[in-house]
């Protein structure tokens, strides 16, 4: 402890070396490359590896932050800005052939991080992953206009899953029928409720087959009723499917449904096996 003995001693900085500011980034040390542990069953046909995947967020940190570090933070103007969010950690694991995927972890933990970076919607910051074909999310929201009618959005919607004209003209009747809303296609999508919105955008979703399809099992839409028929079509398309990705919170769905599950926590891949023993481990850690 100094002994301050005048005032030119208190405004001294030199006698005050503990009060000097402390560093407020705190830089994420990246983990040291490892080698690749991924081992290929060569009895299996691959069709999507996935070998030590990194994917990071560059947020903007504007909100209010939280705790003394964030209090440091917001006296500090310079430290305001970019923040990194290390969503997904060193992610390895070989997908093969007819199998049926449960992700599952709690939310944030970066399943669907994960699947877009399979799909290619995200890139990764280091890793790699490789598929046989082209992987699919079910989904085609993006493409529609809500000032357009249905039957024009079944149009757009086939054309971005990759049909042509003739193709989509000839499944224009079932994809009006399943969606239920023969009456109101030719209203612009805006009119619609957000049910029957959502029902247009899965049964335009759900018409096409995939070879690596990933299903979030939020696409069941719908009321109860609708609800039961699009699950039911989930399984119908993961049966055509060759290999499926289901990201799902229900236990039981999973269950239902896959052989294998990935469990997923802040990140890292805690535990990849047989379904039941991944989702008893799982519950038992939320008990
Ligand atoms: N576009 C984005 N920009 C910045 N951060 C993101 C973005 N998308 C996800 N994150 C962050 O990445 C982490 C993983 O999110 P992700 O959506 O992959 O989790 P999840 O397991 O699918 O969650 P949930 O079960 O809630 O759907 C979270 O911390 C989230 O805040």
């Amino acid at each position: 402890m100094v002994e301050l003995t005048s005032f030119d001693d208190l405004i001294n900085p030199r006698l005050h070396g503990k009060f000097e500011a402390e560093p407020v980034f705190e830089v994420e040390q990246s983990a040291e490359p490892e080698a690749s542990t991924l081992t290929v069953d060569e009895t299996r046909t691959p069709v999507v590896i996935v070998d030590d995947l990194h994917v990071k967020y560059q947020v903007y940190a504007s909100g209010k932050a939280a705790g003394s570090a964030g209090a440091r933070r917001l006296l500090q103007a310079s430290a305001r800005g970019i923040r990194e969010v290390h969503a997904v950690k060193g992610v390895s694991f070989v997908a093969y052939e007819n199998e049926s995927i449960g992700i599952i972890g709690s939310n944030g933990s970066g399943k669907s991080t994960l699947m877009r970076t399979i799909t290619g919607l995200t890139s990764p910051a280091s890793g790699s992953v490789y598929a046989s074909s082209r992987p699919n999310m079910l989904g085609v929201g993006a493409a529609l206009i809500p000032d357009l009618s249905g039957d024009k959005n079944i149009m757009l919607g086939g054309l971005a899953l990759g049909y042509n004209r003739q193709e989509i003209n000839d499944m224009r009747e079932d994809i009006t029928k399943f969606a239920e809303l023969e009456e109101f296609i030719d209203l612009p999508m805006r009119t619609y409720s957000s049910g029957m919105s959502a029902r247009l955008k899965f049964a335009i979703a759900a018409s096409k087959q995939h070879d690596i399809l990933i299903v979030d099992e939020a696409l069941a839409v719908g009321d109860a009723r609708f609800r039961k028929r699009s699950e039911a079509k989930i399984r119908e398309i993961r049966e055509n499917a060759g290999t499926i990705f289901l990201v799902s919170h229900s236990m039981n769905s999973i269950l239902d449904t896959c052989n294998r599950v990935i469990w997923i926590e802040k990140g890292v891949l805690t535990m990849d096996g047989d379904a039941k023993t991944v989702v008893d481990a799982y519950k038992g850690k939320k008990k």
